[in-house]
């Protein structure tokens, strides 16, 4: 069965020029060979650290960067290949929201403005019913038929972002990336707008790619894991697989360097050791191997394909002996990741009481 969303070896390259004749003089490998389907009403979270290349996946796969190979087909449309105009048409389809809105909004235009350009722009609206399908977004969105009227610079960054998704929403997408959506907001803030991007999901049937390094976000928002290191998939699982059972090292050590809820308090859990490597030059073999600590001799000269495994997908060598326990004590959550989900759960239940 053809997936809404199928993401076929998607690549992204950047090439760092030099001198006169603009020689390439280095290739970032920012993605490489991501493979994944999204179904509607489904959330992919693609997570990992910064400049893993999340951010790249995502504006890629929307056409927004130019891939450098592979493909993207939405309802068994080809998305990558099409000329200007049917690409506007199929942008329609296909939306992004980001972690702050201010960027994307025009600074200049009302709320009202904003949200009445995709409509008209894609015959969604006319002149006459646009007032009324603008009023219809902002109810959606958990606006105020008041905020039509008011700039972005004059709302709360939680506003803001549902003025963002309010505008994503107006051309009735088929799928929305989501780009690190609520790491700008505190807990009670991310806790409504993670509910109302549910809301969205359950009425509207809209399948998310969820661009986020926070774990607890992710296990609250995800169907489905996909971890990446310097560029590439090293591991796909359901997500309450992946989080009762990681396989990849790296997904390992993402967990147990999960933050504590409260940002004001020390950090006592450790980041993820080792600093991400250049992904101008990344390391032979496994591209994790320099900072693993299961690493052995196999991982420094050979790269691991990503296999299927029980479910998922893990691309490391020793992962069957990692889900049996042969590297340890297979981890539970850590309380600190715990903790923060426990919070995070408070804030939903208390905001959808609201
Ligand atoms: N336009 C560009 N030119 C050259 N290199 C780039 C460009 N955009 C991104 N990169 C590089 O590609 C890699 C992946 O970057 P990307 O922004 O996709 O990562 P990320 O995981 O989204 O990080 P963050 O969470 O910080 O946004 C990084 O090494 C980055 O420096």
């Amino acid at each position: 069965m053809t997936a809404m969303l199928e993401v076929r070896g998607l690549t992204k390259h950047f090439y760092m020029r030099r001198g006169i004749l603009r020689r390439i003089a280095g290739t970032v490998q920012a993605a490489n060979d991501i493979n994944f389907d999204v179904n509607e009403g489904e959330t992919l979270a693609i997570v990992g650290e910064s400049g893993c290349g999340k951010s790249t996946i995502g504006r890629t796969l929307l056409g927004l960067t130019p891939a450098t190979a592979g493909t993207v087909s939405l309802d068994g449309e080809q998305v990558l290949t099409l000329d200007k105009t049917a690409m506007r048409s199929m942008r329609r389809k296909m939306q992004i929201i980001f972690q702050d809105p201010y960027g994307s909004l025009n600074p200049r235009m009302t709320v009202a403005e904003t949200l009445a350009e995709p409509l008209l722009l894609h015959d969604l609206a006319t002149p006459a019913d646009v007032s009324q399908k603008v009023a219809e977004l902002l109810d959606i969105c958990g606006l105020q038929p008041w905020h039509a009227g008011r700039y972005p610079h004059e709302f709360s960054g939680g506003q803001r972002q549902r003025v963002g998704i309010a505008r994503a929403l107006a051309t009735r997408p088929r799928v929305i990336v989501c780009d690190e959506p609520v790491s700008a907001l505190d807990v009670s803030v991310q806790a409504q707008i993670i509910n109302l991007l549910e809301d969205l999901q359950r009425q509207f049937g809209i399948g998310y790619v969820f661009i986020s390094h926070d774990l607890a976000v992710v296990r609250h928002v995800a169907t489905r894991v996909a971890v990446v290191y310097l560029g590439r998939i090293v591991e796909e699982a359901p997500t309450a697989a992946l989080y009762a059972q990681p396989r990849h090292p790296y997904t390992l050590s993402l967990i147990k360097a999960a933050p504590r809820p409260d940002p004001s308090v020390e950090q006592i859990s450790a980041p993820v050791q080792g600093d991400l490597p250049s992904a101008l030059n990344p390391p032979s073999g496994c591209a994790f191997h320099p900072r693993c600590p299961m690493a052995q001799d196999r991982c420094r000269k050979e790269r691991p394909e990503l296999r299927p495994l029980d479910g998922g997908k893990v691309a490391c060598h020793f992962a069957e002996q990692i889900q049996e326990g042969g590297f340890g004590e297979p981890t539970p959550v850590p309380p600190m990741l715990q903790r923060r989900l426990d919070v995070l759960e408070r804030a939903r239940a208390q905001s959808g009481a609201e």
